[in-house]
């Protein structure tokens, strides 16, 4: 009888590292001669993440929602076409930051009945000094969704030890052990060292997730169901030019609507993308990111500079820039993915249009 196909959720909020560790994961599986597929899910409407990975990876993009919720619909099935298209012996899904894991256990139980796969592990990456400075508050929506992710994981990557003290380092960790009080937590810098959830003798470790009761024994106990009733939701100016924005959570289906009476947490996200037309000033853009306002916490996105012909990708998140040569795989535009809680459009729109001198 054919074993069932593994399947790895990585979690974590936006920038806390999913992508770094879905590439030495990715490195480790083929190097030990496995095949894997990737399944990408972006708030945005285009995956800039997908440009870092390796391009023989056979990839299924999920685009412009959350597979937790507004597009949850459309995750078996894309799980079933994965595995029909490519037959991979291993399923890794990026969700998006904003993503509660638990959601998405849904949807991979329904894409059990399709074809025969496993969730093996859920795996959390946490920014750790993100984690730090909202636990000084102890509230927040944010603060709020990062909790629910670290109790639904079977393994914990506390990443960006570098942007912290030792002692910060070990408060943390007693904090996550007070949520979950199981999964193995590994410290680290860049995610390095954290993949031993790979190893067979932890295979089991997640087994339970893929079975109804768990819910009820206290898994992930979501004390809270009606957080989203206070929740403001933000106007969505539609779309203008070459330009986008929306809530997350807009794009409401019949499915949607069902899982609406489930919690989401994340309702406040909102999401703008600008095309760029032309070469934009690099330094005008380093000026531009410097002066974005608090409430933008993560961008990024494939940009042209006027100095060079190579594309670049850009990676903005907790107020680090981080600029890197790269390769795209395909023609991909220029483009600027803006996300954060309750910011003002029109003046991203208007910054981003003075950097540009229109
Ligand atoms: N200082 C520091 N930066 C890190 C570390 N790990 C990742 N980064 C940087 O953090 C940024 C975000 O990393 P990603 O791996 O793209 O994060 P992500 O969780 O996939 O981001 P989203 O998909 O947007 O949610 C990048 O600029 C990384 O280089 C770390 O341990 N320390």
């Amino acid at each position: 009888m054919n074993k069932p196909i593994p399947i790895y959720l990585f979690s974590g909020f936006l920038g806390s590292g999913k992508t770094t560790l879905l590439n030495q994961v990715l490195d480790a599986l083929q190097e030990s001669g496995k095949k894997p597929a990737i399944l990408m899910n972006e708030i945005g409407d285009i995956n800039i993440d997908g440009q870092m990975l390796d391009a023989n990876v056979p990839m299924a993009e999920m685009l412009s929602g959350c597979i937790c919720c507004t597009i949850s619909g459309d995750l078996s099935m894309t799980i079933y076409e994965l595995m029909e298209n490519y037959e991979p012996d291993i399923i890794l899904i990026e969700a998006t930051g904003i993503a509660n894991p638990m959601e998405i256990i849904h949807s991979i139980t329904e894409a059990s009945l399709l074809k025969k796969v496993e969730l093996k592990f859920i795996v959390t990456v946490i920014d750790a000094p993100h984690l730090l400075e909202l636990s000084l508050n102890n509230k927040g929506r944010t603060y709020r969704l990062m909790e629910e992710q670290i109790r639904c994981a079977g393994w914990l990557v506390l990443n960006k030890a570098d942007k912290v003290s030792a002692h910060e380092l070990l408060e943390l960790q007693q904090k996550i052990r007070g949520w979950n009080a199981f999964a193995p937590i590994r410290a680290t810098v860049h995610c390095q060292g954290s993949i031993d959830f790979l190893d067979e003798k932890h295979a089991q470790r997640d087994e339970h997730y893929m079975s109804e009761g768990s819910h009820e024994s206290g898994a992930c106990d979501h004390a809270d169901h009606d957080q989203h009733a206070d929740l403001e939701h933000p106007e969505d100016e539609g779309q203008q030019g070459n330009t986008h924005a929306h809530p997350v959570g807009e794009h409401t289906t019949d499915h949607a609507c069902v899982s609406a009476a489930h919690h989401h947490s994340h309702e406040h996200v909102m999401v703008y993308t600008h095309y760029f037309e032309k070469p934009i000033d690099r330094d005008r853009f380093e000026l531009l990111i410097s002066k974005l306002p608090r409430e933008v916490y993560r961008a990024k996105g494939l940009l042209r500079f006027t100095d060079d012909e190579q594309p670049y990708l850009f990676q903005f998140a907790y107020r680090e820039l981080e600029i890197l040569k790269i390769r795209p795989k395909a023609d991909v535009p220029s483009v600027a993915v803006f996300i954060g809680e309750n910011f003002s459009k029109e003046e991203i729109v208007a910054a981003v249009w003075n950097m540009q001198g229109d």
